[in-house]
């Protein structure tokens, strides 16, 4: 019966929020060590749990931050400014849900505005606040679309994610090197395919 219970998606979600102390963080990296085959206790790696815990607090920060505060202030004084404004290039580090190991790349991010724009660096920290927690590309690239259309509610928005995946690189398949490209169009752009091919041609054009 206990392990029937255990096993119960709502109580696995409930086990997910509960609070885990940073002691038990720890002691779980000194686990992996032991796992690894070496001695969590010797000199090289005694503070390596600390510093582990302390690096993914960096890493996996997105878990704790709001994308709505993010995108929150709007400028509306751009002179009635409607055409379309892309942000590219924007560099990431994120970490696949499937083997917690990095990938990384660029996001382009285009929108249409219809009452204001945000800060140019905001598009930058909606990509962070996604990019570190646990993703996959598609969900990444969504939600980053997503969150700038609930947000801004501009006339489409255009998200286009490349990136190499480390755990193809460095283990599993090994292929170094291989791209992956998602998108996610609203709007207009989901509407109609010449708004796209605007952005990938604007995207293409402008990279360096
Ligand atoms: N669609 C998608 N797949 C991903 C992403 N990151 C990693 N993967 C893939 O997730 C898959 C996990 O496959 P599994 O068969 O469950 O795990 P595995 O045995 O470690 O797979 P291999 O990587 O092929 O060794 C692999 O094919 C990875 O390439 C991502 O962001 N999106
Ligand atoms: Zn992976």
């Amino acid at each position: 019966m206990d392990a029937i219970i255990k096993q119960h998606p709502a109580l696995k979600a409930v086990d997910a929020g509960r609070k885990v102390s940073r002691e038990e963080a720890e002691e779980a990296v000194r686990t992996l060590i032991s796992y690894l085959g070496d001695c969590p206790n010797r000199e090289g790696l005694k503070d390596t749990p600390k510093r582990v815990v302390n690096a993914y607090a960096e890493l996996f920060a997105g878990y704790k931050q709001d994308p709505g505060a993010v995108l929150e202030r709007v400028f509306e004084d751009v002179g009635g400014y409607q055409d379309i404004v892309l942000v590219q290039d924007i560099p990431f580090y994120s970490h696949c849900e499937h083997h917690m190991v990095p990938f990384h790349g660029k996001v382009h991010a285009a929108y249409y505005p219809t009452d204001g724009v945000v800060g140019l660096s905001k598009i930058g920290r909606v990509v962070d606040v996604f990019a570190r927690r646990l993703q996959t590309q598609e969900n990444l690239t969504t939600q980053i679309a997503e969150a700038i259309d609930d947000v801004l509610k501009p006339r489409g928005v255009a998200v286009l994610v490349e990136a190499e995946h480390m755990c193809m690189a460095m283990r599993g398949i090994k292929k170094s090197g291989v791209l992956t490209t998602t998108t996610r169009f609203t709007g207009l752009f989901a509407e109609d395919p010449a708004e796209q091919v605007r952005f990938i041609s604007l995207v293409r054009g402008g990279q360096r």
